[in-house]
């Protein structure tokens, strides 16, 4: 890896999906037309505009492509990070000054990098961080900067929304999301967040800052760099928040402190990841979606939801409004481990008449840590009037699951209820953790290898997973992979060559493997050393299930359109139109171009295949195209001699 984080030449590109625009451009990364995707409606890839067909075959080729790079959208809602003091002396967001101070910054924008690889002097140029030491993908990020700029104590749901829906239209085009937000509300959005997206197979980051990042003294550039850093670099396929260091589970958090830079905590569950001197992720707490489908948005929230923190005394004139119809979803925040004063009969007849009505009541403790249980008699009177428990849910993730599961208009009242006590996001323990400790075998060998101190058990850990894994990916033994995954091991580990069993299996071509490892939660998006997912493993195999199993979980080809252009040429000058037909069923466009601006139309015509022109034909815009010497594929046809394709071609254009 060389340090300053170039590659050379004619690397594999690492640019995340071929709609990527900054892969015809070259120059600045725009985002796809504005559209309203329609609730929970898949994403499509858009990666085959004519646009960019004409911007490749015209050898507008993608410099970009050539380091080993990662594409972040940051999406800028406002907070401290981006305040000023106003005339009043107070602090509020200032409009197109982020943007500007970061170009400035060579700690956060490195503007060589960005004038020699996008073009000089653009101010529409992506932002580039500088290449951090360790990391192997050097972060390209855009800035989205919402007008108006907010306190996060003026969002509303419909911010959520906006949010779910940006990442939304442009989840193809990037590897990661950061979003910049207040910290007042920030555990609120982080929690709505990840519920609304369902099926997120990307890292989305939100983090904001206690001091703005203008000041000299400011938490703001820490928070950011690292939220860039590991929204490029991991994934993680959760809303995650990160301040003071540490990576937290978006809904899990709550905020702590009004002053202190580490104003977040996640009370009943451990970092996601710690960064020290080095990014550390605990992969093993990660909460994978392990259901075979694709990522979409639900956008729809019921606003008619509310908080209610009991306290001794409350009246019941208090406690009758606030259940009182529009109302459908309620927290209540009880005492302790879940009760309530049982001796108020007034409170619970209410409460009873409330959920009898169809009010879902979900028990939460006011404390900040820890669980609700039936273990008081104060508690049990509340499971018997149908209020359900929250668990360990914090108050944020209980109110926006309410807003999330009420707004679904298909589920019904039982669903609604069942989905509450269910875990849909890593946002509830409903159970005791299984009791199996986690590294029993591998501490069976370390035990052997007289190893001791946990950093020694966790790299033991980490080589010998992966090696297990695959091997029993490669026995196709179904059973092994359970029971490895019983003793701790991370199905989503990658090896040395950071190649997960997901690899592996699409490269055996092993369906049951390949389904059982997707519902297992296994990424479909991880790039291996050489820059290939799971997808591109699938179609150099010709699996056609495969790829379809694979892209109904939302994977997509990534790379560039040149290289991508480069692989159809050269399976048309083999004839292989099963691998034509795999590229396609990947989602790729089949007129990409090579870099002589070649099709595999212009290919397969030289070479006189007439099926792979027959079955090109209808994906070509009439196989107009002209390569880098100005022919078309009917020229390549004509000087072959083919004389049943040039009759094809022919016919095929628009005024033969
Ligand atoms: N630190 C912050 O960002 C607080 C600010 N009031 C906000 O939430 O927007």
């Amino acid at each position: 890896m060389s340090t300053n984080g170039d590659q050379p030449d004619g690397m594999p590109s690492s640019q995340p999906p071929l709609a990527h625009p900054a892969a015809t451009s070259g120059i600045s990364i725009r985002l796809p037309p504005a559209t309203t995707p329609d609730q929970s409606v898949p994403a499509s890839p858009s990666y085959q505009t004519p646009a960019m067909r004409r911007n490749v075959s015209a050898g507008s080729l993608m410099l970009a492509a050539e380091a080993k790079e990662a594409r972040v959208r940051v999406i800028y809602t406002g907070g401290t990070i981006g305040m000023m003091r106003n005339e009043r002396h107070v602090l509020a967001p200032i409009p197109n000054a982020l943007v500007r101070l970061i170009r400035k910054y060579p700690n956060i924008h490195d503007e060589d990098y960005a004038q020699r690889h996008f073009g000089a002097g653009a101010s529409l140029a992506p932002l580039v961080l500088p290449f951090v030491q360790g990391e192997s993908r050097r972060v390209i990020y855009q800035v989205t900067e919402y007008s108006p700029l907010l306190d996060s104590s003026n969002m509303t749901m419909d911010d959520w929304a906006r949010i779910a829906k940006d990442i939304y239209q442009s989840y193809e085009f990037f590897d990661g999301f950061v979003v910049l937000h207040g910290t007042d509300t920030l555990s609120y959005t982080a929690s709505a967040l990840s519920f609304m997206l369902e099926n997120l197979g990307k890292t989305v980051i939100i983090t904001g800052s206690q001091l703005p990042i203008f000041e000299t003294r400011t938490d703001g550039k820490d928070n950011f760099t690292s939220a860039l850093i590991i929204a490029g670099n991991y994934v993680i396929p959760e809303v995650c928040i990160f301040f003071g260091n540490k990576l937290l589970r978006g809904n899990r958090t709550v905020k702590v402190s009004s002053n202190s830079l580490d104003a977040f905590d996640s009370p009943n569950v451990p970092p996601l990841a710690q960064i020290g001197i080095s990014v550390n992720v605990d992969y093993r707490l990660i909460f994978r979606p392990c259901s075979v489908e694709r990522f979409c948005v639900h956008s729809q929230l019921d606003e008619n939801v509310g908080l209610l923190r009991i306290f001794p005394s409350i009246s019941l004139a208090t406690f009758r409004a606030f259940l009182a119809p529009p109302m459908r979803g309620v927290v209540l925040q009880s005492f302790g481990s879940g009760n309530m004063p049982s001796n108020r009969k007034d409170l619970i007849d209410e409460l009873r008449a409330a959920a009898e009505r169809g009010v879902i009541i979900i028990n939460c403790t006011q404390c900040p840590n820890g669980s609700v249980a039936e273990i008081y008699d104060t508690g049990k009177v509340l499971f018997d009037v149908g209020v359900i428990p929250g668990y360990d849910m914090t108050p944020e993730a209980a109110l926006t699951k309410l807003a999330y599961v009420i707004g679904k208009s298909d589920w019904s009242l039982q669903v609604k209820k069942q989905m509450m006590q269910a875990n849909l996001r890593g946002e509830l323990t409903s159970v005791a953790a299984h009791t199996m400790k986690d590294y029993d075998l591998v501490d069976a060998v370390a035990r052997s290898l007289h190893l001791s101190s946990p950093q020694e058990l966790d790299q033991l850990g980490a080589t010998l997973f992966p090696a297990m894994i695959n091997a029993a990916v490669f026995e196709g033994d179904l059973k092994k992979l359970n029971n490895l995954k019983a003793y701790g091991a991370d199905l989503s580990g990658t090896n040395h060559d950071q190649r997960t069993a997901l690899h592996l299996a699409c490269q055996l071509g092993d369906t049951d493997i390949v389904r059982h490892l997707l519902q297992n939660g296994v990424s479909v998006h991880i790039r291996d050393l050489c820059e290939r997912t799971p997808l591109q493993e699938a179609v150099a195999s010709d699996n056609h299930e495969i790829i379809q199993l694979l892209i109904s979980c939302g994977a997509h080809l990534t790379g560039s359109s040149r290289a991508v252009g480069e692989q159809l040429c050269a399976a048309a000058a083999r004839g292989a139109l099963r691998r034509l037909q795999s590229f396609q069923l990947a989602g790729a466009d089949l007129c990409l171009a090579d870099p002589s601006g070649r099709t595999a139309l212009h290919v397969a015509a030289l070479h006189g295949y007439v099926d792979l022109v027959n079955y090109l034909l209808p994906h070509s815009e009439n196989g107009e195209f002209k390569d880098m010497l100005g022919l078309t594929p009917l020229d390549y046809a004509q000087r072959g001699g083919h004389s049943e394709i040039v009759r094809l071609l022919e016919t095929s254009q628009p005024d033969a």
